[in-house]
């Protein structure tokens, strides 16, 4: 990538990065990445089998889904019908928007019709190198795309693919409704294709100490997202405790339970909290498709005492941002519990 493409993320974090590289000498030691690192397949379900005419092998087909739901909230999936021209397409895009001078992202970006604030590096409110990014991303509501007038390879690629993903979603989130005993139109109803998100993320090779994050430990703020990652790897989950890091398979699709499926199944299903790590020499691209309702939707459980208040998926992207701003990370759904007995 020609080096006025990148975010002056080495000039930006500068102090942030010294006083890391000092007390790691001082110290000698380096520290987070020795977190205990665990390679481990996860859950891998072929959802054809979805399709098939025999009751019994849907029948299995879902409840693989839901059980990985419950206890990894991760999980990959393949033989899912989405073509590797749609996914070589949408890489020659993400390619294309990233390689544009860094001036020309950060500023309101007429070509493709995105407002600048579609643009993320870094951690603008960063304190602690525990809290800096090492990526830039274009988080862009599919309202940008499908609304607009304009027509050109970038829109109608991601138009492609989010219309093919979003039938997934929707297929997912409904069978996990029903294990839940709640054949619904819910997600029919609020969770529309211009209601959605997509993220484009790159993670530029980062030269400087290994407790740099690519992207810092978060969950989803969304029902499902379903993820594309190239073959660099670098994506961990933190389950019991422990980093665990997702091997790239170039046929699969990783599914992420969000945010909103643990608040809606009264956590049942899992929103786990995962990370990416840099790494010292390779560039790597990934691209997230977020299954969210509109802003309007009320996020009420499916079950009788909820630990969860309701909530507006509004209101919720409204704490995030919030707390993003103000502390530099996300607390998420930590701070709609309801603190039963509490005087
Ligand atoms: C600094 C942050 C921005 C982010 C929340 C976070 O604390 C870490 C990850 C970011 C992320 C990634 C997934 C979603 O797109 C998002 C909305 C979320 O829930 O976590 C974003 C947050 C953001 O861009 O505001
Ligand atoms: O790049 C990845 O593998 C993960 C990205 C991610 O977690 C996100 O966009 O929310
Ligand atoms: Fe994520």
């Amino acid at each position: 990538m020609d080096s006025d493409s990148n975010p002056p993320l080495e000039e930006a974090y500068e102090m942030l990065l010294s006083k890391t590289r000092t007390s790691n000498e001082q110290s000698g030691f380096d520290d987070d990445q020795l977190l205990v690192v665990e390679m481990t397949e996860l859950p891998v379900i072929s959802v054809s089998h979805l399709a098939e005419s025999d009751e019994g092998r849907r029948e299995e087909c879902k409840s693989e889904i839901a059980k990985a739901s419950q206890e990894w909230g991760f999980f990959q999936i393949v033989n899912h019908g989405i073509s590797n021209d749609v996914f070589s397409g949408l890489r020659v895009e993400q390619e294309k928007i990233f390689k544009q001078p860094f001036e020309k992202k950060s500023r309101e970006n007429k070509f493709f019709n995105f407002s600048a604030d579609r643009y993320r590096w870094g951690a603008p409110t960063a304190t602690c190198i525990r809290q800096l990014s090492w990526s830039e991303a274009f988080h862009i509501p599919l309202t940008d795309i499908l609304g607009s007038n304009e027509s050109n390879t970038f829109s109608s690629t991601i138009e492609d693919f989010a219309t093919q993903v979003s039938i997934l979603a929707k297929t997912f989130a409904d069978i996990l409704a029903e294990k839940m005993g709640q054949k619904c139109s819910f997600f029919q109803e609020n969770c529309l294709p211009s209601s959605c998100y997509i993220r484009l993320n790159r993670y530029p090779p980062c030269p400087l100490p290994s407790e740099v994050h690519g992207l810092m430990p978060h969950t989803d703020t969304a029902f499902i997202t379903i993820l594309n990652q190239d073959h660099v790897g670098g994506l961990q989950i933190l389950k019991d405790g422990k980093w665990i890091a997702v091997k790239p398979n170039p046929d699969a699709l990783v599914i992420i339970i969000g945010d909103l499926f643990q608040a809606w199944s009264n956590g049942v299903y899992k929103s786990l909290e995962h990370r990416v790590v840099t790494n010292p020499k390779l560039e790597r691209f990934s691209m997230a498709y977020f299954f969210c309702p509109s802003d309007d939707t009320v996020i009420e459980s499916c079950t009788e005492n909820s630990e969860y208040r309701n909530f507006s998926f509004g209101e919720y992207r409204q704490e995030v941002r919030d707390d993003v701003q103000k502390l530099g990370y996300k607390i998420g759904l930590p701070k709609f519990l309801i603190r039963r007995g509490a005087t």
